[in-house]
This record gives C-alpha cells, structure tokens and sequence, in this order.
C-alpha cells in the first residue's frame, strides 16, 4: 500500500502540491486526473522519491519512506515507468530488458504480458511506435517485480488498440492481487476503466475523489471543468 499524507512539494518558492493525501490500496489500482500543470507528475514524483516533500509524508506498506531515495524505494517495491515512453534508443528491445536482468524466465514473463513485443526483440527501441516503447518501458519495470507501479500518462500518444491492450494488462496485473498501481491520466474514459478508484487534483489540491468505474466519467468531467 502506498500512502501520501497532508504532502506539501514542489520546485524551488513554488509550490506545486498543497496539503495533497491519497492511498492505493494493496492491489488496488488508483487514478489521478487533472488539467496541464495540476502537479499529478510532481505527486507521481513525490512518491519515488525524486521530489522531497516539504510537508507530510509518504507511506510505502505502513512503513514511512519519506527520507528515503529513490533507489532505495524501489528496492522496498515500488516501480517508476515516467512520462514519454522512455527507452535506450541505440539499445535493441531485448538489450532494454536485459538491463534489469538477463533470466530467460523472468523476460519470457514479461513478453507473456506484452506478446506484441516478442517480434520487435531484435529491433532497436529507437525505432519502435510509441504504443510499442510504452510497453517496452511498463514491461522493463516489471522486471523489478515491482508490489507498487506507478505510471505516469502511460496513453499519451498511443493509438486506440494499445490503449486498449495496456488498460487490458493493468487490469490483469491488480487481479493478481499482489500488485498496486498509481497512475496519472488525462484519458477520463481509460483511467476509470483501469482502475478503481480516483482523485482530481487542480492546482495542486485534491479537489475530488470517488470510485472508479464507467458511472463516474461524469462526476470527473464535472470536477474538472470547475
Ligand atoms: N522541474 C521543475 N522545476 C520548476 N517547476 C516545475 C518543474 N516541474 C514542474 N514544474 C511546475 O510545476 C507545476 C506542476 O507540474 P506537473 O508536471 O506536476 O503538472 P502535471 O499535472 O503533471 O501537468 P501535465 O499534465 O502537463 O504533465 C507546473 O506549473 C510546472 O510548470
């Protein structure tokens, strides 16, 4: 489970999250939305480690993680995919996984889950599509066998049909049971649908929360458009 209580953060004078709490039950899977510079990155941030909080704390599995870096956050669990589909361009899509480990089973695993990706592992990440970059870098984060994913905008620039796929994979993965994940959206209609539960946060305040679920597309438009 992760925890943000009362977290106040942001860069330099600015503050970009104000008095901002929210909790991802354990395999449980949770949405923040909000407009362009509401702070849902910074949060996502907050939570790694990569930005301190002025305030509040952070909570990974009851324990706080606050004074924690990032690398020592991931080794309790939790497991970053930023903004932007990020990958070793020069590297092949197989070299990008074997950064985390070379076990044949553990990338087989995650292939299982990405199967699109088991065609392009000779091919440069460089030149992969967006949809197959994003997956490559969710599957290579997997491969830290993370207990908290955290994603940030994983749709953004995606077409439809891996839209679909990726919202079919988060769903698989918190059926397990043993994997939570956080994620940020500006896709209403997605992040709803992959997950169960969500928060709107504008100007850096949480300024809505509810279930997830097709039934609250209105009540988050309706909280966004304020
Ligand atoms: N490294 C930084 N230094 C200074 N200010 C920053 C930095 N990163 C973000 N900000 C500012 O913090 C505010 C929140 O940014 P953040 O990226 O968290 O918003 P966001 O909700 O994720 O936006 P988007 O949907 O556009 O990605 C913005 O005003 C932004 O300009």
């Amino acid at each position: 489970m992760l925890e943000l209580r009362g977290v106040t953060a942001g860069y330099g004078r600015t503050m970009v999250l104000d008095d901002v709490s929210i909790e991802v039950p354990v395999g449980g899977a949770v949405a923040v939305m909000g407009h362009n510079g509401a702070g849902k990155t910074t949060l996502l941030r907050v939570a790694v480690g990569l930005v301190p909080v002025r305030t509040g704390s952070v909570l990974l599995d009851g324990q706080d993680v606050t004074p924690l870096r990032p690398s020592a956050r991931v080794k309790r669990g939790l497991g970053y995919v930023p903004q932007g589909q990020q990958s070793f361009a020069h590297m092949t899509t197989l070299e990008n996984l074997q950064l985390i480990t070379t076990a044949r089973s553990a990338i087989d695993e995650v292939l299982d889950t990405f199967p699109a990706l088991r065609g392009l592992l000779s091919r440069r990440a460089g030149l992969l599509s967006g949809g197959q970059r994003q997956q490559l870098a969710i599957a290579r984060t997997l491969l830290t066998r993370p207990r908290m994913l955290i994603l940030d905008e994983p749709t953004e620039g995606i077409q439809p049909n891996v839209v679909t796929e990726i919202e079919g994979v988060i769903s698989g993965l918190t059926d397990r049971g043993d994997l939570s994940v956080l994620l940020v959206e500006q896709h209403v209609g997605f992040a709803l649908r992959a997950t169960g539960s969500y928060y709107v946060l504008e100007s850096g305040r949480v300024t809505s929360r509810g279930e997830g679920g097709p039934a609250a597309i209105d009540a988050v438009r309706a909280a966004m458009a304020v």
